[in-house]
């Protein structure tokens, strides 16, 4: 590959990532305040190996006419009749790690380090249905379940997510899949403006990343219209309402999980954030099947390395192994 010919893939990636982004944003009411994000300059993006991802997302082939997406399967797919797609599979390896899918794009297996198809069977028919809806997906990584949202009806998916990798996934996928239905926000909740109002926000897997839980629940509230519902989902511990560990250091070889609530202690946090019927509707301790380690993820660490190899119910740290809960509330 010639420096020139990087050069122009690094352009190609730009552009395809800002065509994206604002053909998304157009789906959006003109009031809601997201201007800044329509003309956001993806070239001056600060992080070491963001023109090395942006070269990947512009060298990918354009999608062939006639091609067909399944966006309500366990892997999001795209599929044609035609020839393989040359080089693909190349430069959808240039942004290893992928964490969530799994993804079929035009043959090219994708095999993450999460099944999030698992997390996503285990909610879609205890929520409010999304057909017709608007939803905002907050620490969305590379936007597996924002297809999935939009493959269950819903009418547009906005995600939220400040790491980088992940933002160039989703754009990979999106340009692959030809869908402006979803779009992607490079940044944190906290810095998300808080006016714009959807009718379903989720919060997957962020709530123990945060220092102060509540805030981030009154953040969430912040982005619901009245009657909109929220998903939530988060690391749990058994326990009763008064139940709440917080780890003396890492847990499960994370160092940033500072609370880890009993289901009931959520519930009890989200009343007092002014949620109406919280619910929890699942609790499932995590499984090596839902989350392992794979040449898609770079063959780094992932759940069996973090649990007690002679007990496999608590971590190396020796904590509860993780379990996940799936909270549903609405604004009232
Ligand atoms: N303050 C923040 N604001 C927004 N995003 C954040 C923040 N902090 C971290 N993130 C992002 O939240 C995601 C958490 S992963 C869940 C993915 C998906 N939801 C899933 O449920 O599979 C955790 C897990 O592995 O389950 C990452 O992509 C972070 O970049």
């Amino acid at each position: 590959m010639t420096e020139a010919t990087t050069e122009q893939q690094i352009a190609l990636g730009v552009e395809r990532i800002a065509r994206q982004t604002r053909a998304a944003l157009g789906h959006l009411p003109r009031r809601m305040p997201m201007e800044g994000w329509r003309t956001f300059d993806w070239s001056a993006v600060n992080h070491g190996d963001w023109s090395r991802w942006l070269a990947a997302v512009g060298a990918l082939p354009e999608r062939p006419a006639g091609a067909i997406n399944h966006l309500d399967r366990p892997a999001i797919t795209a599929t044609t009749d035609g020839p393989a797609l040359p080089g693909l599979e190349a430069d959808l390896r240039a942004l290893i790690p992928w964490r969530k899918g799994p993804y079929e794009l035009f043959g090219v297996l994708i095999d993450t380090e999460w099944r999030s198809d698992l997390k996503w069977d285990r909610l879609v028919d205890r929520i409010q249905p999304l057909a017709g809806r608007r939803v905002l997906d907050i620490g969305s990584g590379n936007g597996y379940h924002l297809w999935r949202m939009l493959g269950a009806g819903a009418d547009f998916a906005l995600g939220v997510d400040p790491t980088w990798v992940f933002v160039a996934q989703f754009h990979a996928v999106a340009h692959l899949l030809g869908e402006t239905r979803a779009g992607i926000v490079p940044t944190t909740l906290e810095r998300f403006p808080q006016r714009p109002r959807f009718d379903t926000v989720f919060s997957m897997g962020v709530l123990y990343h945060r220092r102060d839980p509540f805030t981030h629940l009154g953040e969430l509230k912040a982005c619901l219209r009245p009657g909109g519902e929220l998903v939530l989902e988060t690391l749990v511990v058994e326990g009763d309402a008064t139940t709440i560990l917080t780890p003396a250091d890492r847990y499960a070889g994370m160092r940033n999980v500072w609370f880890l609530p009993s289901p009931a202690a959520v519930i009890g946090w989200l009343k007092r954030m002014g949620f109406v019927d919280p619910e929890v509707i699942d609790v499932t301790v995590t499984t090596a099947e839902e989350q392992h380690r794979t040449e898609w993820f770079g063959d780094r660490q992932s759940l069996v390395d973090f649990l007690d190899p002679d007990d496999p119910t608590r971590t190396r740290e020796g904590l509860p192994a993780p379990q996940r809960a799936i909270i549903t509330a609405r604004c009232p």
